[in-house]
C-alpha cells in the first residue's frame, strides 16, 4: 500500500521487502516499531515511523515528498551473531566467584568457614553427654515403635479398614479376596519376620560373646537409633549452636514492589496496568553477605532518580536503610540500577582495624594503601600519591579516625616525611608526634602560626623540587615527576612529603593567617601531586569562609561523611555531586565512619574507614618509629630536634650530619651530604646546596674543621649511582667528634 501527502502530514510510503537499499537512508537505530517517540501520530505502532527530508524522490521512483523511513522495514533480519556476541559479554556469569578471586575476601571466607565449623563443632561436643541422655530417654519409645510398626506391618493392619468396609456394604466376594490376600501376605511376612528375630538373637548372642568395647558400641548405637526413632517430631535432638539471623530473600516481586512505593510517574505507568514492567536483565543473586539485582528501569527513569530515594526505597522494601544500597551500573546505559541489598545495616557491622593493625605491615606510598571497607565488607585501598585529600563531615562522625588511616599508613612508609598539625587540640593525632618531622596540636596563635611557618616551608621546598626534577637527565626521570626510584635516592630529596591538617577550617577562616594558609594550600595541591608533596584536610566546617574554593575545587580524593545539607556534601564531594544522588545527607547519625569516597574508583563509592583507636594508633605509630630508625629517616620533633624553620637555627651540624648519614653508610661525598642537609633544613643549609659541587665540599670542609673533622678522598655512589673518588666525610669521625662535643659540654 503506498500513498503521498502535503508535508507535515504522516505519510506512509511503500517498502520493498529483501531491498535494504530502497530503506536505508536513514541510520541504523534497529529500534523496535512498537517504542514510543518512533511512531508519527496516527500510524499504528507497527507500521515505520518517518522524519522529514529535505527533498526528492524514494529509490523506487514513487514520490515521497520530504519524507524518508528511520526504522529498517520488517523484513529487516537482525544480525543475530553480534546481539548475541553484545548481549553475551554483558551477561556472562564468571566461572570463578568473584570472591574467590579476590584474596581478602577468600581469605576471609574461609576464615568465617573454619570458624563457623570449630564452633559448631566445639558446642555439639560439649553437648554430647545431654544428648547421649536425651536419646536414652526417648529409647524406650522408640523400642515401642519399632515393635508396634513390626507387628503392624507383619499382620497387614493397614489394609484392614478395606475389610472392614467390604463387610459394611456385605460385599462377600470382595471381603473373601482381601482376605484371601492378606493370608498369603501375613504369611510371606511372618517368615521375614521369624527370620529377623532369629537373626536378632544371633547378633544379640555374638555381641554378648564378644568383648566388652564392641557391647558398649552395639548398645550405644542400639539406644542412638532407638532414642532417634523415638524422637518426637516436633523436637530436635542437637541443640542450636547458631542462631541465625537470615534476611530476607529478596525477590523480583519485592523489589518491584518497593520501586512502586517510590511516587515516580514513570515508574507508577510502567507497573499500573497496561505499562511495559520493570525487567531484570540477570537473576538475583547472593553477593557477599546480601543480595544484588539488576534492575532495568522504566525509560526515562534514571538510577539516580532511585538513589536520591533511598529512605524511600528501604522502606518498600522494608529493610533498614543501612542495608539497601542502590547504584548506577556504570557501563551500562543510565537506566540500569543495581541494587545491592545487605543482610545487616553498615553501621551494625563491627568495624574493623584493617591490615595497618597487622604487626608486620609496612607500607609504600607509591602503591594502594588500606582504607576500609565498602558496604560489602571487600578492602578498598586509595593511591596517596599524586593525589590530595580532602575529608569533611559534621562533628563526631568519625573524620578524625578516617584521616588518621591515612596519616598512619604514611607514617609506616619510613621514606615519608611526616607534618602533622591537629588544629582542635584534642591530641586526636598525638600517636603520629612520635614519627613526624613537624607536630603540632592546639588552636592557638602559636600553633596555627607554626602551621603557617610549615606550610610556607612545604611550599618553598616545591620549588626545590621543581628544580631537582628539572636538572635531572630524562632517561632518569621521563616523566617529570617524582617515580618511586627518585625518591629512594635519599640525595635527591624527593622522598614523599605528607602535611596532615586536621580541623583546618582553623587556619582557612584566621582573620590573619587565612588568606596566605588559603595561597598555599592551593598551590601545595596544584604544584606538590607531581613533586611528591601529598596534603591530607579535615574539616568540620565546609563553607566557603572555612575552606578555600581553590582547595575544594582542586583537591582529588574526597570523603564526606555525614553532612547536614548540599552545600556542604558539594563542597567535600564536588560540585553537583547532590545532584547525581551522591548524598551524604543521606547517612544517619548512626553511621559513623561511614561516608562516600570520590576520587579514587570511577565512580563515589560507600566505604567505611578502617577503626583504628588511640591505643591501636599508638602500637602502629611505634611500629613507624621503629621502622624510621631501622631506615634512619627520623627526623625533626620526632628525633629530638626542633625542627622549627628559623634563619639563626642553632642545632648542631654534627647532630644533623649524623641524621643524615644513614647506619652502614661509612663514608659519604661531601657534595652528597650538603644536599641532604639542605634537605633535611632547607633554611640554614639552602645556600650550600646552590654551590657548584666543589663549593659544597669546601664549604663542608671549612663548618667541620673546628670540630676536627677532614674531609679526605673517599670512594662512594654519587647521584647517578656511579662510583667515584671525592671529597667526603667518614661517618665514625662525625660521631667521635658528636660524643667528645657531648661530653665535654662543648
Ligand atoms: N570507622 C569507624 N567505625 C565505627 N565507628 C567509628 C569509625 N570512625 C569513627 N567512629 C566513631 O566515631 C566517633 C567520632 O570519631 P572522630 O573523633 O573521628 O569524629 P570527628 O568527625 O573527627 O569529630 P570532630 O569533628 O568532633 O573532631 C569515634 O569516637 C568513634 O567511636
Amino acid at each position: 500500500m503506498s500513498y503521498t501527502k502535503a508535508m507535515g502530514e504522516v505519510v506512509r510510503l511503500p517498502v520493498r521487502h529483501g531491498d535494504p537499499a530502497a530503506t536505508d537512508p536513514a541510520p541504523d537505530l534497529d529500534a523496535s516499531p512498537a517504542m514510543p517517540g518512533n511512531a508519527g501520530a496516527g500510524v499504528p505502532p507497527n507500521d515505520p515511523p518517518l522524519i522529514p527530508a529535505p527533498s526528492g524522490d524514494g529509490d523506487d521512483g514513487e514520490a515521497i515528498e520530504g519524507r524518508v523511513l528511520v526504522d529498517r522495514p520488517d523484513g529487516y533480519r537482525p544480525d543475530v551473531r553480534a546481539r548475541r556476541m553484545a548481549g553475551e559479554r554483558d551477561h556472562r556469569r564468571p566461572i570463578i566467584a568473584p570472591w574467590l578471586r579476590n584474596r581478602d575476601e577468600a581469605h576471609a571466607t574461609i576464615r568465617w568457614a573454619v570458624g563457623y565449623a570449630g564452633h559448631v563443632t566445639g558446642y555439639h561436643a560439649a553437648r554430647i553427654p545431654l544428648y547421649g541422655l536425651r536419646l536414652a530417654l526417648r529409647s524406650p519409645r522408640g523400642l515401642y515403635r519399632v515393635v508396634a510398626g513390626t507387628w503392624r506391618w507383619t499382620y497387614d493392619i493397614e489394609s484392614r479398614p478395606l475389610r472392614t468396609h467390604a463387610i459394611d456394604r456385605r460385599n462377600d466376594d470382595s471381603y473373601l479376596k482381601l482376605m484371601s490376600e492378606r493370608n498369603d501376605r501375613v504369611r510371606a511376612r511372618l517368615f521375614v519376620a521369624g527370620a529377623g528375630v532369629v537373626g536378632t538373637g544371633l547378633a544379640a548372642a555374638s555381641v554378648a560373646a564378644a568383648g566388652g568395647i564392641t557391647q558398649t558400641i552395639v548398645l550405644a548405637t542400639l539406644v542412638a537409633l532407638l532414642g532417634w526413632i523415638g524422637t518426637p517430631t516436633d523436637r530436635r535432638i542437637l541443640d542450636t549452636a547458631v542462631v541465625s539471623t537470615k534476611a530476607p530473600k529478596l525477590t523480583s516481586e519485592i523489589v518491584v514492589r518497593a520501586l512502586a512505593a517510590l511516587g515516580n510517574a514513570e515508574i507508577n505507568k510502567a507497573v499500573g496496568k497496561g505499562g511495559g514492567g520493570i525487567t531484570f536483565p540477570a537473576p538475583i543473586t547472593r553477593d557477599g553477605p546480601g543480595w544484588r539485582a539488576e534492575v532495568d528501569l522504566p525509560y526515562g527513569v534514571t538510577a539516580t532518580d532511585i538513589m536520591e530515594r533511598r529512605d524511600r526505597l528501604a522502606s518498600g522494601l522494608r529493610r533498614p536503610m543501612g542495608c539497601v544500597w542502590p547504584e548506577p551500573a556504570h557501563d551500562q546505559h543510565a537506566g540500569r540500577l543495581v541494587l545491592w541489598v545487605g543482610d545487616q545495616d553498615m553501621n551494625q557491622v563491627k568495624p574493623v582495624a584493617g591490615p595497618l593493625a597487622k604487626t608486620t605491615a609496612t607500607v609504600d606510598l607509591f602503591k594502594p594503601v588500606p582504607f576500609g571497607t565498602d558496604q560489602r565488607g571487600r578492602p578498598v585501598t586509595v593511591e596517596l600519591m599524586y593525589a590530595n585529600a580532602l575529608f569533611g563531615a559534621m562533628p563526631g562522625m568519625g573524620k578524625t579516625f578516617a584521616l588518621r588511616v591515612l596519616a598512619l599508613a604514611a607514617a609506616l612508609d619510613p621514606t615519608a616525611q611526616l607534618r602533622v598539625y591537629e588544629l582542635k587540640g584534642t591530641g586526636d593525632l598525638s600517636p603520629l608526634e612520635k614519627v613526624a618531622h613537624q607536630y603540632g596540636s592546639g588552636q592557638d596563635d602559636e600553633t596555627l602560626a607554626a602551621c603557617l611557618d610549615a606550610l610556607r616551608e612545604v611550599r618553598k621546598d616545591l620549588g626545590r623540587r621543581a628544580k631537582v626534577i628539572r636538572k635531572l637527565p630524562k632517561d632518569i626521570c621521563p616523566e617529570n615527576k617524582v617515580t618511586p626510584q627518585l625518591a629512594a635516592k635519599r640525595s635527591l630529596g624527593l622522598y614523599p612529603s605528607v602535611f596532615i591538617l586536621d580541623e583546618c577550617q582553623n587556619l582557612f577562616a584566621h582573620p590573619d593567617f587565612g588568606d596566605e594558609a588559603a595561597r598555599l594550600a592551593v598551590d601545595i595541591i596544584k604544584l606538590g601531586r607531581a613533586l611528591g608533596v601529598i596534603l591530607l584536610l579535615a574539616t568540620q566546617r565546609p563553607d566557603k569562609d572555612s575552606l578555600p574554593t581553590g582547595v575544594s575545587a582542586n583537591v582529588g580524593l574526597r570523603f564526606c561523611l555525614k553532612v547536614m545539607g548540599q552545600t556542604e556534601n558539594d563542597m567535600i564531594l564536588g560540585t553537583s555531586m547532590y545532584k547525581n544522588g551522591i548524598r551524604a545527607t543521606t547517612f544517619t547519625k548512626k553511621d559513623k565512619g561511614i561516608g562516600y569516597l570520590a576520587g579514587e574508583a570511577d565512580d563515589p563509592q560507600i566505604v567505611r574507614g578502617y577503626y583504628i583507636d588511640n591505643p591501636a594508633a599508638d602500637r602502629i605509630a611505634d611500629r613507624a618509629r621503629a621502622l624510621r630508625k631501622a631506615a634512619g629517616t627520623l627526623t625533626g620533633i620526632a628525633a629530638g630536634e626542633d625542627p622549627t624553620p628559623t634563619a639563626d637555627d642553632g642545632a648542631s651540624l654534627l647532630e644533623d650530619l649524623a641524621a643524615v648519614m644513614a647506619p652502614g653508610e661509612d663514608k659519604v661525598h661531601s657534595q652528597v651530604l650538603v644536599d641532604r642537609l639542605a634537605e633535611l633544613r632547607p633554611i640554614v643549609y639552602g645556600p650550600w646546596a646552590d654551590l657548584d659541587p666543589t663549593g659544597k665540599a669546601r664549604q663542608l670542609a671549612a663548618a667541620l674543621k673546628p670540630y676536627g673533622i677532614g674531609t679526605p678522598q673517599v670512594w662512594g655512589q654519587d647521584e647517578t649511582g656511579k662510583g667515584r673518588n671525592l671529597k667526603g666525610v667518614h661517618r665514625d669521625h662525625v660521631t667521635d667528634a658528636l660524643e667528645t662535643t657531648r661530653r665535654t659540654g662543648r
